[in-house]
């Protein structure tokens, strides 16, 4: 089964616009949680813009799904991972002036500063995923690394989607394939995510290497409109028909 993990982050950059307590990001678990998500994915970012330490606290303390925390690797984040011990840690790309995520970690020309991650996280017993692009060095260096999770970076596919470049959505969605095959050959349990909506999630989910998705900025979006259980739903709906659809 394909499991959704959704991301809650973007609730917290609503609460923060205002320095309060709501939207509350755990509350958002919950509910997504209720409506059908196998996980939840938070990023605590350095600069603390929307998710803060308080939020993975109470998520550690208030919610019983396995939590997907994000990280960049510095000592600091990795202190706090080690505190947690969550479900798995997820290593990714941070620049503090991007807006989002704009690519996949190098882990290649990062290896021997990310090695040491990786092994004092799995040490921990936490689930490592390295978040990449679906790029065959890179692939075969999460291997060598002993990553037990990659992630691959959906970015570019979404962003063609969005600019109707049908062209370049068939380009990176094959890549996206090959990666996944790649990856689960190796060994390596194959996630995907970043900017996936409804129009986009079902040739990802497709993907049959692909074990989880997660899923956050477009999920708050919609729940402006029509509610974060709603939202949730629909979501999972278009994914378990993505999966029957490819067995037909
Ligand atoms: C790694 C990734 O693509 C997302 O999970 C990440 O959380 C995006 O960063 P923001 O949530 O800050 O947009
Ligand atoms: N790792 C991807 C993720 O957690 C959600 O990314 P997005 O859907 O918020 O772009």
């Amino acid at each position: 089964m394909l499991r959704l993990g959704v991301n809650i982050d973007h609730v917290a950059t609503i609460r923060n616009a205002r320095g309060g307590a709501h939207p509350d990001p755990v509350r958002a678990a919950r509910q997504a949680a209720e409506s059908g998500a196998d996980g939840i994915t938070a990023h605590l970012r350095e600069d603390r813009r929307h998710i803060t330490d308080g939020d993975i606290d109470r998520l550690m303390a208030e919610i019983d799904l396995p939590l997907n925390l994000e990280i960049a690797a510095t000592p600091e984040m990795l202190d706090i991972a080690l505190r947690h011990k969550p479900h798995a840690v997820c290593l990714v790309p941070e620049k503090r002036e991007e807006r989002t995520t704009e690519g996949g970690l190098d882990i290649a020309a990062g290896h021997n500063h990310l090695a040491p991650y990786v092994r004092q996280l799995d040490e921990a017993g936490i689930r490592v995923s390295l978040f990449i692009e679906a790029d065959p060095v890179q692939i075969a260096v999460a291997e060598a690394m002993g990553a037990s999770v990659i992630e691959l970076h959906t970015g570019a596919y979404c962003e063609a989607a969005l600019r109707g470049d049908t062209e370049a959505v068939a380009g990176h969605l094959e890549l996206l394939k090959i990666g996944a095959s790649e990856a689960f050959r190796r060994g390596l349990e194959v996630h995907a995510g970043h900017g996936l909506t409804y129009d986009t999630v079902k040739p990802i989910a497709a993907i049959p290497e692909l074990l989880e998705l997660n899923i956050g900025h477009f999920l708050i979006g919609e729940a402006i409109f029509r509610g974060l259980r709603e939202a949730v739903t629909t979501m999972r709906g278009l994914i378990v028909e993505a999966r029957e659809e490819a067995v037909e």
